[in-house]
C-alpha cells in the first residue's frame, strides 16, 4: 500500500433508478497534504461521489459498486455507525450551502459541542474552549458572541468560516470541500480561497475540492479530474489540464471560469 495515498476511489459506479445520468467508472486518488480537484458540469455526479465517500447514499434510492479506500480501509463495507465514527473526525466536510449545514434551532455553541463530543470524551466546557480557539484561528473576532448566536443571525460568509472551523477542529486526515465558492460574490470567493489556503498551510490535510471554478482549482489543487455526463473525461496535473486541455468540455469550463471572475472584477 502507498502510505502517501489517503483516499483511493476505484471503478465507482452510482445509479439512481429512473434517472438518466449514471455515474460510471470513477477512479482517482488523493495524496496526503495535497488538494485533488473534482470539476464538472452541474449534475455530472460530483456530490454523489462525496456522498458515497461519506456513506450518505441511501440504499433505497441508489445502487452503487466499486471501491473507496480511506487510509487503506474499505469504506463501502462500513455500517452507518462506522461511517459516523469517521465522518467529522477523520473526514471533515465543508458543504456547498452553509445555511443548510446548520440546524437553525441550535446555537453555534451546540454545533461545536455536538461534533466535538461525538468524537472526543470531553466536557461541554472543554468542547467550547476548543471551539472558541478554532473560531479565532479561522479569523472570526468576537468568537464568544458568535458562539451564542443562532445560524439565522449570521451571514453566509461567517457560517462558511464556522463550518470550516468545525471541520478542522478534529484535525481531520481528509477534508471534502463541496463547491465552497458556488453562489458567492467575487470578494467572498477570495475570502474562501484564503481560508482554504490557510487550512492547507496550517493543518496539511488531504483535500478533495469539488468545484466548477477553474480559478479556484488553479490556485488550490495539484491534480484534477474533469467530469462530464457522469464520467471522468480528463485528468492530470492542474497545470497540464489548464495549459493543454484535451476535452472540449474542459475548454468550456476554463472559458466559463475566466469569464465569471473577470465579470466579478468589473
Ligand atoms: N437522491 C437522488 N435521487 C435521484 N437522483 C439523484 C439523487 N441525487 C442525485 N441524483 C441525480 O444524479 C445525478 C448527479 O447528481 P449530483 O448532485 O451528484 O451532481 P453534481 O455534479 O454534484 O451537480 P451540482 O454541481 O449541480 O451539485 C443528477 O442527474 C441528479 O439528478
Amino acid at each position: 500500500m502507498n502510505n502517501d495515498i489517503v483516499l483511493s476511489v476505484k471503478g465507482l459506479h452510482i445509479a439512481y433508478p429512473g434517472e438518466e445520468t449514471k455515474i460510471q467508472d470513477i477512479t482517482f486518488s488523493v495524496r496526503r497534504g495535497a488538494v485533488f480537484g473534482l470539476a464538472g458540469e452541474s449534475g455530472s455526479g460530483k456530490s454523489s461521489i462525496c456522498k458515497a465517500i461519506l456513506g450518505l447514499l441511501e440504499n433505497r434510492t441508489s445502487i452503487f459498486s466499486g471501491s473507496i479506500r480511506f487510509c487503506g480501509r474499505e469504506l463501502t463495507d462500513l455500517s452507518g455507525d462506522q461511517h459516523r465514527a469517521i465522518n467529522g473526525k477523520d473526514i471533515g466536510y465543508i458543504m456547498q450551502n452553509p445555511m443548510a449545514a446548520f440546524d437553525p434551532c441550535l446555537k453555534i455553541s451546540a454545533h461545536f459541542s455536538e461534533t466535538i463530543r461525538a468524537h472526543l470524551p470531553c466536557s461541554k466546557r472543554d468542547a467550547l474552549c476548543l471551539g472558541l480557539e478554532m473560531l479565532e484561528r479561522v479569523g472570526l473576532s468576537h468568537a464568544d458572541r458568535m458562539m451564542n448566536s443562532y445560524p439565522g443571525s449570521l451571514s453566509g460568509g461567517m457560517l462558511q468560516r464556522i463550518m470550516t472551523a468545525i471541520a478542522i477542529s478534529m484535525n481531520p486526515i481528509l477534508i471534502i470541500a463541496d463547491e465552497p465558492t458556488t453562489a458567492l460574490d467575487t470578494q467572498s470567493r477570495e475570502t474562501v480561497l484564503d481560508l482554504l489556503s490557510f487550512v492547507m498551510r496550517e493543518y496539511c490535510p488531504a483535500m478533495l475540492l469539488v468545484s466548477h471554478d477553474m480559478n479556484l482549482m488553479e490556485k488550490m489543487a495539484e491534480d484534477i479530474a474533469i467530469m462530464y455526463q457522469g464520467r471522468i473525461v480528463e485528468s492530470g496535473s492542474v497545470k497540464r489540464v489548464l495549459e493543454n486541455p484535451q476535452h472540449e468540455y474542459t475548454c468550456q469550463l476554463i472559458e466559463a471560469s475566466r469569464f465569471t471572475w473577470e465579470e466579478g472584477r468589473c
